[in-house]
């Protein structure tokens, strides 16, 4: 019952992995026809290329032929110099069709390699923040730059060499077939049977170890970018040899899943091998077994022996080249695995032009729970903020407060009820439009590894040094920028980590200046500075909310006391709402025992 079971199991993993080997193909393909010509100027090339190859051999059978009868007879000699020219006509034609054929393949494969990369970057740009949050980035890059170097060896395998190959093959077969039509029909069956071996053998045999290599390969390149991008985690606790022990036991992993790819593919490689040599046997079995019934000569032997050589070369070379189009198709299968990945929130596809004018942000009967989770974060909420208020969202950790702001950047779609902004349903509108009208201030910002002054610049394109210099300095980071010895031009490290918490938030606060955006959110923006970072960055804030719609997200309540307006949150319910002076006054209330707590 279970051998039954586990072998259903197999028949499907195996039929998983032949669709996803289809899909790969079909993919490389429609992105081949995505450049024409360049497609055309390689399989032109190629072919000419081998019509040319295979007539040489003919030419100059002729031209023994010519050259064997008594000399200085006119026409021979005519066609001796007429198979001459023929010949130079080959030779040379080959080599400039093999030139156009590689330079078509470079302009194809580097097109297509820079299509799909950035295809594939975009999407992985539009993947969910849960997504990102779960998957390592080194894991992620690593998928990306293999599948787009997998493009480069398929196209190379099929266009350049198998396809010839399978000319030359086909050629050969039907040269035989003409010359003696059984040993034609025996070659070709043979020949059929040598390739659908070498692909069950690819698809069922090599294929599946090669994945798990794959894996363990883009598991290996996660834990290493894990480990060196937590550095100091790792000096601060002194856990080097713990890492190593750690990436050891991945690379075992690793190790293990790459050897056993190899075998396999050496097992496939002497099958393929041995199926050859078979097939020259049965071949020259066929042929003297012919001899022997009195229906061939000595010379039609020698002639089916010569073409088995011949084939037997060409097959060994597609046997090979199957392989090598296995592994390049399982490198892009991960790729196509991530691009399979939906987006979270899609646009619609009419997105309205947008332009938020007064800020009022309306929650209306919103549900929402995040995916794959069975408990929902907020039931039929509404709540409307009013253009240009500075409103407070405090409660519990956990209570929905940062989730209430994700829901207004769209970065989730609610499963019933609308979020609008300005009347207008965040579902209708395009999300980078939505998005470059919110600025955000986070906890912890993240710089990009660029300089103090393209940080500053992110929030608007194209700012002159002046505005930047303008944004800093209303944002309280002039002072520290200006103190650098390469000023604006500092490279900040990998996410801001040559710079302080309070630096850092400075920047941000600086960016969100320049965004100059209708709606500001700051999360919980003054956690963890000292008494003086502190100041700098609260009065910063204070200047950076005039004139705009503000949410703070907040858990010390003294970041919310001068603001117009504070919303409580308690398990995904606002409990309650209004002033700082009207919440304290409510006896018993969730706010005012929060407040007693802290002042505690
Ligand atoms: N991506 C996610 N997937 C599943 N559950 C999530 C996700 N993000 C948050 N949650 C859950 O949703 C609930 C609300 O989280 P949220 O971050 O909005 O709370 P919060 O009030 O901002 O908390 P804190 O003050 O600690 O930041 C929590 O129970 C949290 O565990």
């Amino acid at each position: 019952m279970s051998a039954s079971g586990s072998g259903t199991a197999q028949n499907t993993s195996d039929t998983r992995q032949a669709s996803l080997f289809v899909d790969v193909l079909r993919f490389v393909a429609r992105h081949w026809l995505a450049f024409p010509a360049s497609l055309c100027v390689t399989l032109a090339g190629t072919l000419v290329a081998t019509v040319a190859d295979v007539m040489m051999p003919v030419i100059a059978g002729r031209l023994v032929g010519d050259v064997a009868g008594p000399a200085g007879q006119a026409g021979p000699v005519r066609d001796a110099g007429w198979m001459l020219g023929a010949m130079a006509a080959c030779g040379f034609g080959s080599v400039l069709a093999k030139r156009y054929a590689y330079l078509g393949i470079t302009a194809l494969t580097t097109r297509v390699m820079q299509k799909i990369g950035t295809e594939a970057f975009a999407h992985v740009q539009r993947l969910s923040t849960d997504w990102h949050a779960s998957t390592f980035a080194g894991s992620t890059v690593r998928r990306l730059t293999r599948g787009m170097w997998a493009v480069d060896m398929l196209d190379d395998t099929l266009l350049l060499m198998l396809l010839p190959e399978a000319c030359l093959l086909l050629l050969t077969t039907l040269v035989l077939g003409w010359h003696w039509p059984a040993m034609g029909v025996l070659l070709g069956v043979l020949s059929a049977l040598f390739i659908l071996l070498s692909c069950l053998l690819t698809l069922r045999y090599v294929a599946p170890s090669a994945q798990a290599a794959n894996e363990g390969d883009s598991r290996m390149g996660a834990a290493l970018a894990d480990a060196v991008t937590c550095n100091a985690v790792v000096k601060a606790f002194g856990a080097e040899e713990r890492e190593e022990r750690l990436l050891e036991g991945i690379m075992t992993r690793w190790r293990t899943a790459t050897a056993l790819m190899w075998v396999r593919g050496t097992d496939s490689a002497n099958i393929q091998g041995a199926a050859v040599m078979v097939m020259r046997l049965a071949l020259a079995g066929g042929a003297v077994w012919l001899w022997w019934r009195g229906q061939a000569g000595a010379g039609d032997v020698a002639y089916v022996l010569t073409m088995t050589f011949l084939v037997q070369g060409y097959l060994r070379e597609i046997g090979q080249q199957v392989s090598v189009v296995q592994r390049s198709v399982n490198e892009m299968e991960e790729l196509l695995l991530l691009w399979r990945t939906p987006v979270a929130v899609s646009d619609p596809a009419h997105p309205v032009p947008f332009r938020i004018t007064k800020g009022e942000i309306r929650f209306s009967h919103v549900t929402f729970r995040y995916p794959g989770q069975t408990r929902d974060i907020f039931s039929d909420l509404s709540v409307t903020i009013a253009p240009g208020s500075r409103v407070g969202l405090v409660g519990p950790s956990g209570s929905g407060k940062s989730t209430f702001t994700k829901l207004l950047q769209r970065l989730y779609a609610p499963q019933q009820g609308t979020v609008e902004v300005d009347g207008t349903d965040l579902a209708t509108v395009a999300q980078s439009a939505l998005r470059a009208q919110i600025a955000l201030v986070p906890q912890d910002p993240m710089l990009f590894h660029r300089s103090l002054a393209e940080n500053i610049a992110y929030g608007r394109p194209g700012a002159t040094p002046e505005q930047i210099a303008h944004a800093a300095k209303q944002a309280n980071a002039a002072g520290f920028i200006e103190r650098l010895p390469d000023g604006y031009a500092t490279l900040v490290g990998e996410r801001g980590i040559k710079l302080s918490g309070g630096e850092r938030q400075r920047v941000a606060i600086a960016r969100a200046f320049l965004a100059d955006a209708p709606i500001l959110v700051l999360d919980e923006a003054t956690a963890s500075l000292d008494s003086e970072s502190e100041a700098q960055v609260q009065e910063a804030m204070q200047r950076l909310m005039q004139g705009r719609t503000v949410l703070v997200v907040a858990h010390r309540l003294a970041t919310v006391v001068g603001l117009d307006r504070i919303l409580v949150f308690e398990h995904g319910r606002i409990v309650e709402d209004g002033t700082h002076q009207a919440l304290l006054a409510r006896t018993g209330g969730l706010y005012q025992r929060l407040y007693t707590l802290q002042s505690l």
